[in-house]
């Protein structure tokens, strides 16, 4: 993979980015460790300054001279030294050129001075200069124009200074300029190295920065995707309430927890009446919405840990944990009539909604579920044959007692038992169909 790191076309001849954005951005990030290093070369360069002064003072004694060239140490000292405060309470000092440049400026003039007050001692003013060719390309981070401009005029001045104040021999003139030069090829060529390794390196950083990105974005997605999918699965997408697979996998736990603790688990069966009719009467989106509508109503009237779900077509099923067969007939009875309460009105048909439920309780020696839904949707088609809209319940177990002193007439509406129900009753002939417009 090309990166933008390894691409060599996006730097210019100075070693920065050509984008300038980019190179604003890669300015920012280096100010900091652009401000350090700025302070600590001043600091150096302070102390040095003013350690010639003891050189001077060895070579020209308490002369004017040497007053001189004290005058300007001092006076170049304190320019590196203010600027490294004013760098130290401002960073960005350090990467702004006037200040910088200014400081170079005096600096660079100084070291120039010390050619005519020194003329007999051209070995050291020619260390200086180059030391100080140095310190321009090296030590004080700057853009690579200003580095070339201030060691510009450094080269310039020496070669103006020593033609006019130090004549040297042609061999010997020609042997420091040659020295000078080379200095400043192998100062550029080292500052240009650096600043493109430096911007390499940045561009890698962006570069990691991004895919780090794009790779949580994509984690990000996948987690969502996953959890769509995992509710996708669980979720019936019509009605929004738990489906088959998942209301097993649930019911199943309450019937293991019922099993293990001795706790009552009881189900229901729950069947919306006539609704092939409202499907064809009404069509199928109108059947969609009288199912979501039913399931909605159902589940207003559970408990958080009942569990509904749809069991296929118009059928739901309900878990009731701790509900005995008593408990779970107020229940369903509470959702018949929820169902029922209040007809459906929508693009101007009204419908009159009802359910039939069937109602089992799950045995303590029964290891699945199957043997109480069969219980439960025996219930239910027996109140289907009954008449529909009503409750009707499986007596067994302890509560049989109980359930049979339930009144058991066969009009909608009632609460049965199947053990109590009369032959199969017929739909009323030209029978209530949901429905009106
Ligand atoms: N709109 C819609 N209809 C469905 C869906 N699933 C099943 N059905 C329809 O539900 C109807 C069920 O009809 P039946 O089983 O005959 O029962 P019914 O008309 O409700 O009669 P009873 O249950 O005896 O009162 C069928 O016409 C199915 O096509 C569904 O997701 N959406």
């Amino acid at each position: 993979m090309a990166t933008d790191a390894g691409n060599a076309n996006e730097l210019d001849w100075r070693g920065e980015f050509r984008d300038s954005a980019k190179e604003a951005l890669f300015r920012r990030t280096m100010q900091a460790h652009d401000a350090c290093q700025l302070r600590h070369a001043l600091v150096v360069a302070t102390v040095l300054f003013l350690a010639f002064s003891l050189t001077d003072f060895s070579l020209l004694g308490s002369s004017t001279t040497f007053l001189v060239l004290l005058a300007m140490r001092a006076t170049v000292a304190a320019s590196f030294l203010l600027l490294a405060l004013a760098v130290w309470r401002r960073p960005s000092l350090a990467q702004t050129p006037m200040p910088i440049n200014l400081v170079c400026l005096l600096a660079v003039s100084g070291v120039l001075l010390t050619i005519p007050l020194k003329p007999d001692d051209l070995v050291t003013s020619l260390a200086s200069i180059v030391t100080a060719s140095m310190a321009l390309y090296l030590f004080i981070p700057n853009r690579l124009p200003w580095m070339l401009a201030s060691n510009a005029y450094l080269l310039g001045g020496f070669l103006i200074l020593v033609v006019v104040w130090s004549p040297l021999p042609g061999g010997v003139l020609a042997n420091s300029l040659l020295l000078l030069g080379f200095v400043n090829l192998l100062c550029w060529l080292t500052v240009s190295r650096i600043h493109r390794l430096q911007r390499a390196q940045f561009a890698s950083l962006l570069e990691e920065r991004a895919i780090n990105r794009r790779l949580k974005e994509e984690i990000e997605e996948r987690n969502q995707l996953e959890q769509r999918l995992r509710h996708m699965a669980r979720t019936d997408e019509l009605t929004g309430i738990t489906n088959r697979r998942r209301f097993f996998e649930l019911a199943e736990q309450e019937r293991r927890r019922a099993h293990r603790d001795g706790t009552p688990l009881s189900l229901c069966m729950v069947d919306i009446d006539y609704f092939k009719a409202i499907n064809d009467i009404h069509g199928h989106a109108i059947g969609d919405l009288a199912l979501t509508v039913v399931a909605a109503r159902c589940q207003s009237v559970l408990r958080e840990s009942d569990i509904i779900g749809r069991y296929g077509g118009e059928e739901f099923v309900i878990a009731l944990p701790l509900a005995n067969l008593l408990t779970a007939r107020e229940i369903a009875e509470r959702l018949r009539q929820a169902v029922c309460r209040q007809p459906l009105e929508v693009k101007g048909v009204v419908l009159d909604l009802t359910v039939t439920v069937g109602i089992s309780r799950v045995d303590d020696g029964e290891m699945t579920l199957d043997p109480g839904l069969l219980r439960a949707d025996r219930a239910l088609y027996a109140g289907k044959e009954s008449g529909r809209n009503c409750v009707v319940m499986t007596p067994q177990g302890p509560e049989l007692t109980l359930l049979e002193s339930v009144p058991t007439a066969v009009t909608p509406g009632a609460v049965r038992a199947t053990a109590s129900v009369a032959a199969p009753a017929a739909i009323p002939a030209g029978g209530r169909l949901p429905g009106r417009s």
